[in-house]
């Protein structure tokens, strides 16, 4: 587990270390971390660095004070370097001076600035970092845009420029970097637009003891595989926590084969399936125990409920009476939109055990969604009083108690009919083995990302799409790599 701060939280801590080190060394602390990592990439791509050529795009602040500086020490292994100034006359004063020691070359105009990219190896963009406001003005656009069109690799340095820092939405123009180099923590931009970042090097400055707890964190793969359930000498069938499926409907049998599918690849035990589609699941999975309502279901430890379901009177009073078991539920899909339309039921959820897991669309029935999706989520979760696991490329899950976890997918092969289905059966089946919803949310997030991308044939290569009864395949997989993990 790794955590992530806020520009705010990063700005506040720097002070005390700035105030007790000499002028300057965080950021060149910082520029060297850029440098290196600049130099490995250098290395990589050309099997070398002496003589190759990078372009530094240095805005105004301190950031385009990183870049100079990193431009130095790249200068003084032999890199040929030129700075591209976006605002010659704020460019940061000792980092541009001590480039233009090295024999750096500095550029004032965009055209030439366009005509080196072009020749180039390797360009840092460092026009903006955590000081940005919107996206990138029209001169960093049409460098950055060069840069993209020649198929020059970008790295970042802190944050791919016009990408909001904080929510990590793109501006109108914004940097695609292929790596970023970070400081003294990751950023939210870093987790929330991971595909825009490319890998992210962490460069340590210090200032760690004067962080704060993160507000937010990011699961890794020996977290999930430590907390995942697995059955021990002791146990049978229903100690491990039984899960109830309530899904599907004659209209779409298919959202209940593929959650309650899900729900048995995932914990040892048993599976219930209560709802119109008890036919399809038992021809697809013989091994559940299947009935029409969730009155004949017999017990069960958590109920997953929602997956076509329906959004009628009928949906309604099987959303009820799993509400008022008292047992941890997950709500997905048409149990999302039924509390978005029922307040009453709403009032049953709150301070239940609840997990809901909303797309952008179902969360926006239930609460407000705005850019900052961290804010949105964490503002939905308090106010219902249920964990809420926002979808997305990068899902957010937040606990009505301020805990908060992003899961960055590794790719968006998740992207496909059915897959929320499938996660909803994850989720469902650990809340059943006794996770509490936010691991709960957390866990099953990262092993259906992961198993898209086992289905989609990503880990091995390019990859091609994945349906998903092939992600719920692959849940078998991603699971052993998980327990893998923990050593
Ligand atoms: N404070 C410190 O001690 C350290 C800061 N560091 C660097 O400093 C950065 C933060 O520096 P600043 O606070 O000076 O802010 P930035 O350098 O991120 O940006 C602020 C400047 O950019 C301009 N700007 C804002 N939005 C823009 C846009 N969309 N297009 C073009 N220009 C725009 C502003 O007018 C302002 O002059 C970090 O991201 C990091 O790279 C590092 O050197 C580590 C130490
Ligand atoms: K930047």
């Amino acid at each position: 587990m790794y955590g992530v701060w806020t520009p705010e939280q990063v700005r506040a801590a720097e002070e005390p270390v700035l105030a007790r080190t000499p002028d300057g060394a965080l950021m060149r602390r910082a520029a060297r971390g850029v440098a290196q990592v600049a130099l490995g990439e250098l290395e990589r791509r050309t099997g070398g660095v002496s003589g190759r050529r990078v372009v530094v795009l240095a805005g105004a602040g301190n950031n385009g004070g990183d870049g100079l500086w990193a431009g130095y020490e790249l200068r003084r292994r032999g890199v040929a370097v030129t700075a591209v100034l976006l605002s010659p006359d704020r460019a940061h004063p000792a980092g541009l001076a001590a480039l233009r020691r090295q024999k750096g070359r500095v550029l004032l105009r965009v055209e030439s600035g366009v005509l080196a990219i072009e020749r180039a190896d390797l360009v840092l963009d460092a026009v903006v970092g955590t000081g940005a406001r919107g996206g990138l003005r029209p001169e960093a656009a049409a460098l950055a845009d060069a840069a993209a069109t020649a198929g020059v690799p970008v790295l970042a340095v802190d944050t791919p420029s016009g990408v909001d820092p904080l929510t990590g939405v793109p501006g109108e123009d914004s940097v695609q970097a292929a790596a970023t180099v970070t400081f003294g923590a990751r950023k939210p931009v870093h987790v929330l637009a991971a595909p825009r970042c490319g890998p992210v090097t962490l460069v340590d400055i210090g200032i760690g003891p004067e962080l704060p707890p993160p507000p937010v964190r990011v699961l890794e793969a020996a977290d999930v595989g430590a907390r995942w359930p697995v059955p021990g000498p002791g146990d049978d069938k229903y100690t491990q926590g039984v899960v109830g499926v309530a899904a599907g409907s004659a209209t779409y049998p298919g959202a209940a084969v593929l959650a309650s599918g899900a729900a048995a690849l995932s914990t040892s035990g048993m599976v219930r399936y209560a709802g119109s589609a008890a036919d399809e699941v038992r021809a697809a999975w013989p091994e559940i125990v299947a009935t029409d309502t969730v009155g004949e279901a017999g017990r069960v430890q958590a109920w997953v409920v929602g997956p076509g379901l329906g959004t009628d009177d009928a949906g309604a009073r099987t959303l009820g009476d799993v509400l008022d078991a008292g047992l941890p539920v997950l709500a997905d899909a048409d149990a999302v939109t039924l509390l978005g339309t029922h307040a009453e039921l709403r009032e049953r959820a709150r301070n239940a055990p609840v997990l809901i897991t909303p797309h952008a669309g179902e969360f926006a029935r239930v609460a407000e969604l705005t850019d900052d999706r961290v804010a949105s989520a964490q503002r939905a979760a308090a106010d219902l009083g249920v964990t809420v696991l926002l979808k997305g490329n990068a899902t957010i899950v937040a606990a009505p108690d301020g805990r908060t976890l992003v899961h960055p997918a590794g790719s968006a092969w998740l992207a496909t009919a059915g897959s929320g289905d499938v996660l909803s059966g994850v989720a469902g089946a650990l809340l059943a083995a006794g996770l509490d919803p936010w691991w709960a949310g957390g866990c099953a997030a990262f092993v259906h990302a992961r198993a898209a991308d086992i289905g989609a044939g990503a880990a091995d290569g390019p990859g091609s799409p994945v349906p998903a009864s092939f992600v719920q395949q692959a849940l078998p997989r991603a699971i052993r790599e998980v327990r893998e993990a923990v050593r």
